[in-house]
């Protein structure tokens, strides 16, 4: 049986409708994203997922029970980290633990949680004291503390450094090694890179593709773009004769070029026997941020 099982989830919020058609299913200790541009639906499918909220059609289920049936059940197994969750600023970190401890039958040891997100010396500080991914981590333990099989994590490195958003990854691999089955909401193509098992792409309020990041990686072309500054004009037309190239640009004093996987060892190859120098020269590879696009006709932050 799946862990999370959603199938032609639909909501609206009066007329406009959020969710239009959503479905995927999440496998015990994977971790899961959903991925997709803002207003795409992601919030409000994890909300039904919650049990927060009633879908207007389909159905959600977790770990066999109706979220919004089976609240109770549902509540004692899953634990959820809120968008921008916010603790009065006076309340002491293991103040909230122990608050969040006393709403379940069976909680987490404290201790140990602190310990693990590496909030240990930081138990007696107020939340209002504590730094941004100090507080992010605080709201995954209280996701934790009742020792869920299920954690829903909603843009959980919004507003981190990058510092803290790795640091924040490394939990979320340690939370997914002790057993916990992870759904993850996400709009960063790295963190899904980096991150999630499989990942459910979401565009205006229906799903696009669900597959792993490696798996949507190769729906799409693979393509090699390279950047330089050459040393002297370059005539394009010597590039453009290589058959590894796709197409050339010109970008003030750098050149853009894509192309097969081959392309950077023929164009080097080219630029030698004209004793052209690339300087500042940068490789990138086909990525998910490509699959986005030719998933979606559009990029994230469109
Ligand atoms: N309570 C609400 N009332 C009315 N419309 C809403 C409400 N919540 C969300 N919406 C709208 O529904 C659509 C989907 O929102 P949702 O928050 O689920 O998207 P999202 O993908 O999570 O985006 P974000 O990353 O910005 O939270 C958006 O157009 C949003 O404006």
């Amino acid at each position: 049986m799946p862990v999370i099982e959603v199938r032609n989830l639909r909501k609206r919020y009066r007329r406009r409708v959020a969710v239009e058609d959503v479905s995927f299913t999440v496998e015990r200790g994977e971790i899961f994203g959903i991925l997709g541009p803002n207003g795409a639906g992601k919030t409000t499918t994890v909300e039904c997922v919650e049990g927060l909220r009633r879908p207007d059609g389909g159905t959600v289920s977790v770990l066999g029970f109706d979220p919004v049936r089976d609240a109770a059940e549902v509540r004692a197994r899953l634990g959820a980290q809120l968008q921008e969750s916010r603790l009065p600023n006076r309340m002491k970190v293991r103040e909230a633990l122990d608050l969040y401890a006393s709403f379940y039958a069976n909680p987490a040891d404290p201790d140990e949680l602190l310990d693990m997100l590496d909030l240990a010396d930081r138990r007696d500080a107020r939340f209002g004291k504590l730094s941004g991914g100090q507080q992010q981590r605080l709201s995954i333990a209280l996701a934790l503390v009742g020792n869920p099989e299920v954690a829903v994590l909603d843009e959980l490195t919004t507003g981190l450094d990058p510092q803290a958003r790795r640091d924040t990854w490394a939990m979320v691999e340690r939370i997914r090694d002790r057993g916990v089955t992870v759904l993850l909401v996400t709009h960063f193509m790295e963190e899904a890179e980096r991150l999630c098992d499989r990942l459910a792409v979401i565009d205006a309020g229906r799903v696009v593709a669900v597959d792993s990041p490696a798996g949507l990686v190769a729906r799409v072309q693979p393509e090699q773009r390279i950047r330089f500054r050459p040393s002297r004009p370059l005539d394009d037309a010597l590039l453009r004769a290589l058959p590894e190239v796709r197409s050339v640009e010109k970008r003030g004093e750098r050149v853009v070029i894509t192309g097969t996987p081959e392309v950077l060892h023929a164009v080097t190859s080219v630029l030698a026997r004209n004793q052209i120098i690339a300087a500042g020269l940068r490789v990138e590879q086909t990525g998910l941020d490509d699959a986005f696009v030719a998933l979606t006709g559009r990029t994230l932050e469109d």
